[in-house]
């Protein structure tokens, strides 16, 4: 099984390309399953969901240590999605909250001694976004982040974290078609189990 992360701040269109990654390849035949973290319907998700409602009161630290808890809850999942599908698609895993903790300024070595314990997508794309783009799409949508800066520092963050299986992709300019394309192409050259 061939694990594909798409990462990015909030509107870049991760949930787009999800979408069409998982249309073109089972188009070509492929088994494929599309996952979203946080994952709001479990016990740990749904913990996430009412401290992002601000339902909860937990400090950060807290929050981001059940983002973990939320991955390692998947990992029995996992296992059985190896024997069972060609592609697994996640919309955000281990990166997101690198990304989001540096933006608050939190030191972030508690997460990466913990993300040490679980499977690394074999790619990620991260769908970088300019902040006035971000910005229009927020209000596109009719919901309107506040905190610009603190956007802004996560995708600088996204930056950062960059490794040997990470690859920036412009989202601002491209079609979610075109963006598609290069993401599919470049699977098909570059990612063989
Ligand atoms: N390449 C693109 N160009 C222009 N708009 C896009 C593109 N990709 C997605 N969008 C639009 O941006 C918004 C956010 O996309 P979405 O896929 O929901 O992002 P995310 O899952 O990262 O929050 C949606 O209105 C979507 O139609
Ligand atoms: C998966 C993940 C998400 N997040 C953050 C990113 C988002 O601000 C928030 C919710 O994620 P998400 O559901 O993707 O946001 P939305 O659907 O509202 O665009 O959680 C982390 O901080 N750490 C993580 O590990």
């Amino acid at each position: 099984m061939i694990t594909v992360c798409i990462e990015g701040i909030d509107f870049s269109g991760k949930s787009t390309q999800c979408a069409l990654l998982e249309e073109h390849l089972r188009g070509t035949g492929k088994k494929v399953k599309v996952v979203h973290f946080p994952r709001y319907e479990t016990p740990v998700g749904a913990l996430i969901k009412q401290w992002l409602a601000g339902e909860v009161d937990l400090t950060d630290n807290a929050a981001h240590l059940l983002y973990e808890a939320d991955r390692y809850d998947f990992i029995k999942e996992l296992e059985e999605y190896e024997k069972e599908l060609d592609y697994l698609i996640l919309d955000r895993f281990t990166l997101s909250n690198l990304a989001y903790m540096t933006g608050k300024g939190i030191d972030t070595q508690l997460l990466a001694d913990l993300q040490k314990g679980l499977t690394s997508p074999d790619v990620t794309f991260v769908l970088d976004l300019p902040l006035h783009v971000y910005i229009q799409r927020s209000k596109d949508a009719d919901r309107l982040e506040r905190d610009f800066e603190y956007t802004n520092r996560v995708r600088k963050a996204y930056k950062l974290f960059s490794n040997d299986s990470t690859f920036l992709l412009d989202a601002s300019k491209a079609s979610p078609e075109q963006l598609n394309e290069s993401i599919v192409n470049f699977i098909e050259l570059y990612v063989t189990e």
